[in-house]
């Protein structure tokens, strides 16, 4: 995809992304990696109301080459591509379900999901929590790229996920999944609830690598 299918394919997820729910008024932010930089959403922006044409294009050293201010998050992204250099975009929402799982206080910090379904495990995996720091905070660079060398998504404490994914469209998939899979475990507390084994997982990731 060149860089302007990309703009447009930024504004129509969002789009899509603010029709269903899955983040409100001005929250999230989504980026794609460029040639020369990265395309990241504008600070401030209604992610259901992208403007492809004003998307934020920053360089490799953080400076902005055209487009609005970019995103406060965008050291965050930053730090998540530099923990992965095959991933070519990451997705951050305030997805409801997800964002209450990053406020409970008996969470496992380590993976704060269980392996419900398979589908989980192949889109999301693991998913560790980062303790918690103001948005925009660049202590969260740290933190974040820590956490995202062993995996593709991380869980900003009491704030929500940012996910990576080898194309915006598996990004986007992937946020997807793990909203889906809080909501379920969320659904799950209460219940006497079989989690995929070890076993199972192995075997899913020795099926579905990457
Ligand atoms: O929660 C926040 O303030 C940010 O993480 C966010 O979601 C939106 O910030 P901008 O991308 O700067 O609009
Ligand atoms: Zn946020």
């Amino acid at each position: 995809m060149n860089e302007q299918e990309l703009r447009e394919r930024i504004a129509m997820h969002g789009q899509s992304i603010f029709n269903r729910g899955l983040t409100a008024g001005s929250s999230g932010n989504i980026s794609v990696r460029v040639p020369d930089g990265m395309l990241i959403t504008p600070t401030n922006s209604c992610l259901g109301r992208l403007d492809p044409e004003r998307i934020s294009k920053i360089s490799n050293t953080g400076h902005l080459i055209s487009g609005d201010k970019p995103s406060k998050e965008a050291f965050l992204h930053h730090s998540m591509y530099q923990s992965r250099p095959d991933e070519q975009s990451i997705v951050h929402l305030h997805s409801t379900h997800s964002v209450a799982v990053s406020c409970l206080e008996n969470v496992d910090r380590s993976n704060a999901l269980p392996p419900i379904t398979a589908y989980y495990v192949m889109r999301v995996g693991t998913l560790p929590v980062v303790p918690y720091f103001a948005p925009g905070d660049e202590r969260l660079a740290g933190a974040v790229e820590q956490a995202a060398k062993a995996s593709r998504a991380v869980l900003l404490s009491n704030h929500g996920p940012v996910v990576a994914g080898k194309s915006l469209d598996a990004a986007v998939a992937s946020t997807e999944e793990l909203e889906e899979t809080a909501k379920l475990f969320l659904m799950l507390r209460q219940e006497k609830t079989r989690y995929l084994t070890d076993a199972d997982v192995t075997e899913l990731n020795q099926r579905f690598p990457g």
